[in-house]
């Protein structure tokens, strides 16, 4: 069960020009808290996740990593980033690098750790994911869930607090997502703390200890899974946030 706040949100807004993609967002996750964040396209889901990384910039609130302010002056972001693993949509990996170099070069370059030390992580958290034996590989000589896995084993070997997974499963085969969602299942079962941004609703629901459902920018509910998907309006919640329907349950038509 969640206990200490780990991350703190507070009425957080994010503008792109003059348009509003974030407003007044505020929430805590705590240590060990598995966060859902579910809504319809263009809800602002991935802005949230790239800002809580610090990816983007925002422009109105406060995100608290521990008693550290994203933003402030005094703050390194890059010691903020090494605290926090990112997964994306498209892997992010480097195509002209081998799955052990991607996986090896935070390590040896944020971290400062000696090559030989860096490699025995590697191994380690590889074989966590599945790919001891794509040490040697490039990314293209890959499958895209396996990419997705390298990219969480090189997330994971910076020994994150906290891991905020985009989409991790959106850009796959239905064949390599599985793969992807058992090695995500086996951190929730370890206990890392995670923001998971997912169209996945039966993942969400089995593994999320809190749920975030955002409609236009802002937190529409929040609570746990079976709030959010179980009360008479679940189905059709469920169908608009993947997609398959566009007419707005009940509860999100009256918000506005
Ligand atoms: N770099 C950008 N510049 C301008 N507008 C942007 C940018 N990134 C996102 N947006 C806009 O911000 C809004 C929220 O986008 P975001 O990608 O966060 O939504 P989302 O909920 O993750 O959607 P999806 O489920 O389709 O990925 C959208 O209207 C999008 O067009």
């Amino acid at each position: 069960m969640p206990n200490l706040p780990l991350m703190r949100v507070e009425r957080l807004c994010k503008r792109y020009g003059d348009k509003t993609v974030l407003h007044d967002v505020s929430f805590t996750l705590g240590q060990g808290e598995v966060k859902g964040v579910i809504g319809p396209s263009g809800a602002g889901k991935s802005t949230l996740a790239r800002c809580l990384n610090g990816l983007e910039a925002i422009d109105g609130g406060e995100i608290w990593l521990d008693d550290i302010r994203f933003g402030d002056r005094h703050t390194k972001l890059d010691a903020l980033r090494a605290r926090i693993g990112f997964v994306f949509q498209d892997f992010n990996l480097f195509t002209h690098l081998t799955v052990a170099r991607n996986v090896t070069i935070g390590l040896t370059k944020v971290k400062k750790m000696a090559r030989a030390e860096a490699e025995a992580i590697v191994r380690r958290e590889l074989a966590r994911v599945g790919l001891e034996d794509k040490l040697d590989a490039y990314p293209a000589e890959l499958s895209g869930g396996q990419q997705q896995r390298a990219s969480i084993a090189r997330a994971l070997a910076m020994e994150p607090e906290l891991m905020i997974f985009d989409e991790p499963t959106s850009a796959l085969d239905p064949e390599s997502v599985g793969g992807v969602l058992r090695v995500m299942r086996e951190l929730v079962r370890e206990g890392m703390t995670m923001v998971v941004v997912s169209h996945e609703m039966a993942f969400i629901e089995a593994v999320a200890d809190d749920v975030l459902f955002m409609v236009d920018g802002g937190i529409h509910e929040e609570g746990p899974a079976e709030q959010i998907f179980q009360h008479p309006q679940g189905e059709r919640t469920r169908e608009f946030i993947q997609g398959l329907s566009h007419a707005e349950p009940d509860n999100v038509r009256d918000a506005r």
